[in-house]
């Protein structure tokens, strides 16, 4: 039997090494569970086509031997297959790689609405073992649970602005955290006073691609997009370049930027669509990394 088919269907829970990723082949176990009664032990050698720290979507080649019930591996399976790098182990690697350094400070999301704060935040959060947080969802709390929208149409903006910042005030006196913020959450100084007390990632994405995100979720949610006329797509656009125009000075305060356009040409692809989150995520621990490692003077 070929070594796929005696791992088919086993869900397993993988205990490899990957931080020995950096070498060209390491010798590790795997311990399977599922679909057998009796636990079944995998040695393995993990071969690196190239050897690189990035990684990232490389097959890579495992040659697996299988040791069942005390036989030995020859006498019952081995051969050969290749698998895709596990993205979420990848990214557990970099989120460990950074420990160290971050060493439990937060980590402040901020971005134009629509950027993906919320959806990086809660992956980087559960790889870092981190806790989450949405500002606006604290704003809200804070406001009898009145939503954002209702905040803006009963108190107005200055109203939603004070209570953000008490928000992030009190954020920045706690310890691992991901905080996603609201995307106006850059444009008051006082608010970078407590930002800076954890790390904060720019996630910058163009704008067409936040309007097209936001199209299709709506803007019901976003008062600061509320409007009559045009269609959708037009007057979120719109709206959108306008805020991003006013804000452009505040988001590079950030000690680290995730540009989409930049991972996009480095990816080689033509749109910035394509970039699922989980590969945002690694490329914003990659992004931290070079700042804590830029920070601690390597
Ligand atoms: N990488 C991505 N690719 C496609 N859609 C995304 C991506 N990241 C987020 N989204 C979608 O865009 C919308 C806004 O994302 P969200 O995380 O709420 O942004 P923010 O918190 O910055 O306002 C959501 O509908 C989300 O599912
Ligand atoms: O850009 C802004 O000024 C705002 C962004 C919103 O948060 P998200 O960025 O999470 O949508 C929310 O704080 C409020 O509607 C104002």
């Amino acid at each position: 039997m070929e070594a796929t088919k005696a791992v088919q269907g086993v869900r397993f829970s993988a205990m490899l090494q990957f931080k020995r990723l950096g070498r060209t082949e390491s010798n590790d176990s795997l311990r399977m569970f599922g679909g057998f009664k009796e636990q079944l032990f995998v040695s393995s050698k993990l071969h690196l086509t190239t050897p690189s720290r990035r990684i990232r979507g490389r097959m890579v080649s495992l040659v697996v031997a299988c040791l069942h019930n005390n036989v030995p591996a020859p006498t019952l399976e081995s051969g050969s297959f290749q698998a895709p790098v596990d993205e979420k182990l990848i990214l557990k690697i970099k989120s460990q790689e950074i420990q160290p350094y971050l060493s439990g400070r937060c980590i402040y999301l901020v971005g134009m609405m629509g950027s993906g704060k919320t959806t990086v935040g809660r992956i980087l959060s559960h790889v870092l073992s981190y806790s989450f947080f949405d500002s606006d969802a604290l704003v809200e709390e804070q406001v009898d649970g009145t939503s954002v929208a209702d905040i803006f149409k009963k108190y107005g903006e200055s109203f939603f602005r004070n209570k953000e910042t008490e928000v992030l005030q009190k954020l920045s006196m706690m310890r691992r955290h991901v905080i996603s913020t609201g995307g106006g959450a850059v444009v008051r100084p006082i608010n970078w006073k407590y930002m800076h007390q954890g790390i904060s990632v720019w996630l910058d994405v163009p704008v067409e691609a936040l309007a097209r995100r936001i199209t299709a979720v709506g803007t019901d949610s976003r008062p600061l997009l509320h409007s009559k006329a045009g269609d959708a797509y037009t007057k979120t656009f719109m709206r959108l370049s306008a805020l991003f125009e006013e804000r452009s000075e505040a988001y590079p305060n950030a000690n680290a930027r995730v540009s989409l356009e930049n991972m996009a040409a480095k990816l080689g692809r033509s749109d910035v669509s394509d970039l699922s989150p989980t590969a945002i995520a690694m490329e914003a621990l990659e992004q931290i990394k070079d700042f804590l490692i830029g920070e601690d003077g390597y």
